[in-house]
C-alpha cells in the first residue's frame, strides 16, 4: 500500500518533458487521450514516489494552464512492461500535441493503480477521477498551484524559442 506521506512530501511536484507516442490506447480504446512523457522523465521521478492516479494541472508549450489526471505506473489492465506517465487534460485541444513540451505540476493523490474485469469499469474509473479531480482543484490550496512561477516561465521567450 502507498504511504500518504510519503506521496505527500514530493507535492506540489512539477516536472516537464515533451510529449511521446505511447501505445495509441488513450483515445482510440479508452476515449480519454493521455499525453505520454519520455523515459527519462518517468526515470527522474522521485524514487518513493508512489505509482498511480494523481490530479494536477496542466500546459502545453506556452498555452493556457488546465486541470488535469496523470497515471504512473505498469497499467496494469495492459500489463505493461515499462513504467509510464500519461497525463490526460481536462480541455479539448483543436489538435494533437506530439513533440511538444507538457508542463505538470502534480497536486494530489487519487488512489493506487487498479487492474479491471473490462474495459467499461476501466473507463467509468478514470471518469470518476475526472470528476473527483475537478473538485479538488477547485480548492484554494490547489488553485494557487495554477499560478506558480513555473507555469509562468513557460510562457516566456527562452521556452517559445524551442
Ligand atoms: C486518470 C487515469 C487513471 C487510470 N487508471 C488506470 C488503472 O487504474 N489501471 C490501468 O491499468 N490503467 C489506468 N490508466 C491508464 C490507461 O490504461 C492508459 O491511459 C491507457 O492504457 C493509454 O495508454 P497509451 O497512452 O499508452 O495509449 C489510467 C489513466 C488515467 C488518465
Ligand atoms: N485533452 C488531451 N489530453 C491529453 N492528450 C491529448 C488531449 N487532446 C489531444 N491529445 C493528444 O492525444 C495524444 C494521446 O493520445 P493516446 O491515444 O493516449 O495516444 P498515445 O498512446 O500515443 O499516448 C497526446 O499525445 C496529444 O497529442
Ligand atoms: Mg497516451
Amino acid at each position: 500500500m502507498p504511504r500518504t506521506d510519503c506521496i505527500m512530501r514530493h507535492l506540489p511536484y512539477f516536472c516537464r518533458g515533451q510529449v511521446v507516442r505511447g501505445f495509441g490506447r488513450g483515445s482510440k480504446q479508452l476515449g480519454i487521450p493521455t499525453a505520454n512523457f519520455p523515459e527519462q522523465v518517468v526515470d527522474n521521478l522521485p524514487a518513493d514516489i508512489s505509482t498511480g492516479i494523481y490530479y494536477g494541472w496542466a500546459s502545453v508549450g506556452s498555452g493556457d494552464v488546465h486541470k488535469m489526471v496523470v497515471s504512473i505506473g505498469w497499467n496494469p489492465y495492459y500489463k505493461n512492461t515499462k513504467k509510464s506517465m500519461e497525463t490526460h487534460i481536462m480541455h479539448t485541444f483543436k489538435e494533437d500535441f506530439y513533440g511538444e513540451i507538457l508542463n505538470v505540476a502534480i497536486v494530489g493523490y487519487l488512489r493506487p493503480e487498479k487492474n479491471f474485469d473490462s474495459l467499461e469499469s476501466l473507463i467509468s474509473a478514470i471518469q470518476g477521477d475526472i470528476e473527483e479531480a475537478k473538485k479538488q482543484l477547485d480548492l484554494p490550496e490547489h488553485l494557487k498551484v495554477k499560478e506558480d512561477n513555473f507555469f509562468q516561465v513557460s510562457k516566456s521567450k527562452i521556452m517559445n524559442g524551442h
